[in-house]
């Protein structure tokens, strides 16, 4: 099962989460953000990243010039794209950075999960996230909300995905059954606030996902 947590800020939540299992962390450039960090932050907490432990980059909707920055400072194995990004920006950022691109579908029923078929082929990993609320001062992601998982029986895509939206220690082995997935993603579902992650929760996550809780 891999596992990842996002949004990390810390030294302290970087190990937990390496110190746990998670085999994903998750870094999140996405300014207006409580999770945010610039690429300088994200280059050291890197260093506090176990060698085999893949370094997620979030971005929504970047420019070149952030993702050069970010490639520039840390180079992810990861650029997790959670904005509008097109097939099309996909394929671009691939070709410019040699990397493996993580494209977020938001869900709400099963037309949305059908749509991730568009991304067959050019991005190496989906990720399964609720939609965002429609008021403007939401953030695009990180919102804590859980989605009907069932849609996603519509997905027949071939790229592999991953799961999140309002994962926590007490869902997380039940969205593992409905939805068969082998890959779960939490950010707030490991804080004791929006940005403040809990090095307990973060525990607790990533044992109930591996199913020693
Ligand atoms: O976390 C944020 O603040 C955020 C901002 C803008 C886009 C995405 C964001 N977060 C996404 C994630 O951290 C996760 O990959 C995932 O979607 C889970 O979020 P959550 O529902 O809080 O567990």
């Amino acid at each position: 099962m891999d596992v990842k947590i996002c949004g990390l800020k810390t030294p302290d939540s970087v190990e937990a989460a390496a110190a746990a299992g998670a085999t994903h962390l998750g870094f999140n450039f996405f300014a207006p953000s409580p999770r945010a960090v610039t690429p300088a932050e994200a280059r050291l907490l890197a260093r506090h990243v176990p060698a085999g432990v893949k370094i997620v980059a979030l971005v929504v909707d970047a420019d070149d010039a952030l993702l050069e920055e970010i490639w520039e400072h840390l180079h992810p194995d990861i650029f997790q794209l959670h904005g509008k990004e097109t097939p099309e920006r996909v394929r671009e950022i691939k070709a410019r950075f040699g990397v493996e691109v993580m494209k977020v579908v938001r869900v709400a029923e099963a037309a949305d999960a059908r749509s991730a078929e568009a991304y067959d082929g050019v991005a190496d990993l989906l990720l399964f996230d609720a939609k965002p609320p429609k008021d403007k001062d939401k953030l695009p992601g990180g919102n804590g909300l859980i989605f009907d998982w069932t849609a996603l029986q519509a997905y027949r895509g071939k790229t592999p995905w991953m799961l999140a939206g309002g994962l926590d220690a007490a869902n997380v082995a039940e969205a593992i059954r409905v939805t068969g997935t082998g890959a779960v993603d939490t950010a707030s579902g490991a804080e004791d606030a929006p940005g403040v992650k809990s090095p307990e929760k973060i525990r607790k996550f990533v044992a109930a996902a591996l199913g020693k809780a």
